[in-house]
């Protein structure tokens, strides 16, 4: 197995009245146990809009120093502010023994109004006057993201792992988005080994023949090549940790050898928070901001890495 499988969001769609599922939902139970990590091609988002996306990220990388640092993690009042604003070239840690990595980034979230809820409320962001088209495109993506493919991909999460289509609604009736766009600078090299702390990620990464992003999967390493119009999905630490270990969170990594520039577009999708979950077959209970918490101040206060980096030699 040198390419990673492809799932259909259509066929996962098309239950037919069902309740059991059918063969995508069987193919996309064992790639959840044997990878983690799958492409979601029929996800009906525009070609357009993500180039859009694309191309104001980087016009907004491409901003003088001062005028980004307006919008860094400092400026931003949400809690933890490290989960919003922009984010310089070696701001990130990822795997500690690989050092921090050569991107810039920034984070949004959902808008929503101040609040004392963790990760919750208003980004600073960059309006069109500074960054056109920035603000609007990136929200008009997320807005597709989570109604196109978020619930969707739950329920058929929920029909693979044989429980009623609806089980997880109630936990992401108000869900936290942590929804980031990262600039690799040409020949950037190396970002941290690591695995993804949420339930899953959607990721778009920019079209390019060479892939950048690999993964780790049955004792190797292998290419994530970019597939025209098939969004990257990979499972994480907590929905490893609600199915007991069953579904696996799978490590990754970017090593950016071109010589241009890459953007992606990672959705990090997390539960209510205050949602509790108890792992399948458990009574234990567990709350989601918690880990997101500890994930959040080893990358950012620590340094000692994302997910179950330090796992990973
Ligand atoms: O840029 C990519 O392709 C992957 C980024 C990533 O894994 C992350 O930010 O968690
Ligand atoms: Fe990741």
């Amino acid at each position: 197995m040198n390419t990673l499988p492809v799932i259909s969001l259509t066929k996962l769609k098309d239950l037919n009245g069902s309740q059991s599922g059918n063969e995508e939902h069987k193919r996309l139970y064992n790639i959840c146990l044997e990878h983690g990590f799958f492409y979601l091609k029929d996800h009906g988002i525009s070609a357009d809009l993500v180039q859009q996306t694309i191309e104001s990220s980087r016009n907004f990388f491409q901003l003088p120093k001062d005028i980004k640092k307006a919008y860094g993690q400092d400026k931003q009042t949400v809690y933890p502010n490290t989960s919003r604003g922009y984010v310089p070239l070696y701001g990130e840690t990822l795997h500690e023994e690989v050092g921090p990595d050569p991107k810039e980034l920034f984070d949004l979230g959902i808008q929503h109004p101040p609040s004392d809820k963790p990760f919750t409320g208003p980004t600073l962001i960059p309006d069109d006057t500074v960054a056109p088209g920035f603000a609007a495109s990136h929200y008009q993506l997320q807005g597709e993201i989570m109604t196109k493919i978020v619930p969707h991909l739950l329920r058929a999460l929920a029909v693979a792992l044989n429980l009623d289509p609806d089980w997880f609604d109630p936990y992401f009736d108000d869900p936290i988005l942590i929804h980031r766009t990262i600039y690799y600078p040409s020949e950037s090299g190396v970002a941290g080994k690591h695995t993804d702390n949420g339930i899953f990620t959607v990721l778009i990464q920019e079209y390019f023949p060479t892939p950048s992003l690999r993964v780790y999967t049955k004792n190797a390493w292998i290419d994530a090549v970019c597939l025209e119009d098939a969004f990257v999905i990979n499972l994480g630490d907590m929905l490893q940790l609600w199915t007991n270990g069953l579904f696996v969170s799978t490590p990754h990594e970017v090593i950016h050898t071109l010589s241009r520039s890459r953007i992606s577009i990672p959705f990090f999708v997390y539960p209510n928070v205050n949602a509790t979950f108890e792992p399948i077959g458990t009574d234990k209970k567990i709350n989601p901001t918690d880990i997101m918490l500890k994930n959040f101040t080893s990358i950012w206060v620590e340094k000692s890495g994302a997910g179950r980096a330090k796992e990973l030699k």
